[in-house]
């Protein structure tokens, strides 16, 4: 999969190390973050990500800032964008059979780095299992709609 990547200052390493493991699992990485750990606003990766996933630039996203809460926030801005954050497998499995993410997010001030891998690798492994959960997506967009 084309998979877009983004972080903050607080997540440079974690970034780094994912992006690596989504690459020896044979994915191409877009890289939308910064390199540097110095103070950035995570809004601007947020966006981007948000833009190059709903564009089809990339199939989905991988966002970490410190908790993976504010540069999710920011991606939910995009129409179109589901970022979901995760701390565990479960929901991260769940947040692709029932809601459909196109967006992960998670905190590398929150979770350790196995954590962080299997959390990425149980959301591309897994499948939306539309029926459901397809008119619960529709409402959400509609609301978008609605601004
Ligand atoms: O948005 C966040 C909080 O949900 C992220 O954790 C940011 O990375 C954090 O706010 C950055 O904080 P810092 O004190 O500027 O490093």
């Amino acid at each position: 999969m084309k998979i877009g990547i983004g972080n903050d200052h607080a997540a440079v390493t974690m970034k780094n190390e994912i992006k690596a493991y989504l690459e020896e699992l044979g994915h191409e990485v877009v890289d939308f973050g910064i390199s540097k750990e110095e103070s950035c606003d995570y809004p601007v990766y947020g966006e981007a990500v948000g833009r190059a996933v709903v564009s089809g630039q990339v199939e989905c996203g991988v966002l970490i800032c410190g908790t993976g809460v504010g540069i999710s926030i920011a991606a939910n801005k995009v129409p179109g964008v589901r970022a979901a954050v995760c701390s565990d497998t479960t929901t991260a499995r769940l947040v692709k059979e029932h809601n459909n993410a196109n967006i992960i997010a998670f905190g590398a001030r929150i979770v350790g780095i196995e954590v962080a891998k299997d959390i990425v690798k149980t959301y591309l492994d897994a499948e939306f299992q539309g029926g459901r959960h397809e008119k619960r997506i529709a409402m959400i967009h509609d609301i978008e709609n609605k601004r």
